[in-house]
């Protein structure tokens, strides 16, 4: 199933920033993995925003939740999910 995300990221102003390096280098290993099995195949950065949108290729909506729930920005972002279903005309 394919699910179109979109992901806001809202880092606090004053977090520390080791903290905020660690956070942000956990997240780009878990990205890049899920990237590298094929299970997140579009990432893209929203131009002018700290936000991404993305497609993810998921068994179902609970693989979806946990990958999302996983990721260690979760805490830290707004996340909103579209499911997608096939276009008539899509050729
Ligand atoms: O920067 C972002 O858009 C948030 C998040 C998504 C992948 C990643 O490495 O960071």
């Amino acid at each position: 199933m394919l699910f179109h995300v979109r992901m806001d990221v809202r880092l606090p102003a004053g977090m520390d920033p080791d903290e905020r390096a660690e956070v942000l280098a956990r997240e780009k290993a878990y990205s890049q993995e899920l990237q590298r099995s094929g299970t997140w195949p579009h990432l893209w950065r929203i131009v002018g925003e700290y936000a991404n949108v993305s497609i993810f290729d998921v068994a179902d909506n609970d693989e979806l939740h946990d990958l999302l729930s996983g990721l260690p920005l979760f805490p830290y972002m707004d996340v909103s999910v579209t499911p997608l279903a096939t276009h008539p005309s899509a050729i």
